[in-house]
């Protein structure tokens, strides 16, 4: 193997998603098959053990891909070189907690860990926040790394990408790899808005073959937004299988393009598009090329879509307040 290794740094190693995520990234489907990885596990102190623990497994699943492990409770350690950033270690809410309850409990580990990108990372660093309330949090890390481009801070909607994929799917009695173009808009949470006006099913438009607006408004957008907290009621925990599988689907699209035809979710820096005040961490179609994103442009928002994008919106707004008065931006 003469590839150089890529350095994948995980927060929240020992956690429920990092378990569900680090065998994925060790056997090549984050980056690709042919990908050597370094494993960094940053955790708290109390849970090193069990992220040795996670190691050994890692270990003995004897990975030809895998070509080391650190674990470190020092993000300067854990964030050194490192090319690929997974910030997934974070408290999940538990039930009747919505994800900006979290903002206080989370929002002081991102700071620390973006100052660290910031001084220690590789220059080509990519990170994905996936703790919650992501996007906010992602802001936080980012603000706190300046030299690093803006561009390189992202947070995951994907998950709520696959989700309408599926829910989409079933309605229609399609197959997902029929949808493409599908949009989630706006922040992770309750708010966001999944589009379908732009989407299309084996090369006609969703919304068109759906045909049934009050099932998008009362039943597909809800079901979408609120399928955390359905996950939550039925399992007692908070998604851990397809949360780690929408991180391993949001970095391998980042680092190995769209297909032809189609587009992603992703949460990015906004740069003004479709009246999202610049700078904001909200969720655009992206298409990938080159290993860089770019928002797809010139699509036409209709009424039913525009309020629903500003209430999201409006909601990473005073986020983005509530984190400026903790004095974490
Ligand atoms: N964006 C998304 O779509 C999703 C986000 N999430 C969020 O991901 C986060 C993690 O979820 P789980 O793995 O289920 O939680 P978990 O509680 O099982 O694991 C979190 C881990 O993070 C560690 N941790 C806490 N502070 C840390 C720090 N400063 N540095 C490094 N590690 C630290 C904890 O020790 C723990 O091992 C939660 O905030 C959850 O809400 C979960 C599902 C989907
Ligand atoms: O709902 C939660 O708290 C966990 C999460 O972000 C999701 O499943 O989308």
């Amino acid at each position: 193997m003469t590839r150089t290794p890529v350095n994948v740094t995980v927060t929240g190693a020992a956690g429920q998603i990092g378990y569900a995520l680090l065998f994925r990234i060790a056997s090549g489907q984050l980056l690709g098959a042919d990908v050597p990885v370094k494993l960094r596990l940053l955790e708290i102190t109390p849970a090193l053990k069990a992220a040795e623990g996670t190691a050994m497994e890692l270990d003995d699943c004897a990975f030809p891909l895998l070509q080391g492990i650190e674990i470190t409770d020092d993000p300067n350690v854990a964030f050194d070189g490192a090319n690929v950033a997974l910030l997934v270690g974070a408290r999940p809410r538990t039930k009747g907690m919505e994800r900006g309850d979290l903002l206080e409990a989370n929002g002081g580990i991102f700071k620390p860990q973006g100052q660290a990108i910031n001084a220690h990372a590789a220059d080509d660093i990519r990170v994905l926040v996936v703790g919650n309330p992501a996007n906010t949090n992602a802001l936080i890390a980012q603000a706190a790394a300046p030299d690093v481009p803006a561009e390189r801070f992202t947070a995951m909607t994907r998950l709520d990408h696959n989700r309408a994929l599926t829910q989409l799917a079933k309605k229609t009695g399609s197959s997902v790899s029929d949808i493409k173009r599908l949009t989630i808009w706006g922040n992770h949470s309750a708010t966001q808005y999944p589009d379908i006006f732009h989407a299309t099913i084996a090369g006609k438009n969703a919304a068109e073959v759906v045909n049934d607006e009050k099932w998008l408004a009362e039943d597909f957008i809800p079901t979408v937004a609120k399928r955390g907290a359905a996950i939550i009621e039925a399992r007692g925990a908070s998604s851990a299988a397809s949360a780690a599988n929408a991180a391993i689907d949001h970095v391998h699209t980042w680092v190995n393009g769209t297909a032809d035809g189609d587009w992603v979710s992703m949460g990015i820096p906004s740069d003004g598009s479709y009246g999202v005040p610049e700078g904001l961490i909200s969720s655009f179609p992206v298409t990938v090329k080159d290993g860089k994103y770019e928002i797809v442009q010139g699509l036409e928002i209709n009424e039913f879509s525009r309020t629903r994008i500003d209430a999201s919106v409006k909601e990473l707004e005073e986020e983005r307040e509530a984190v400026r008065s903790l004095g974490l931006i």
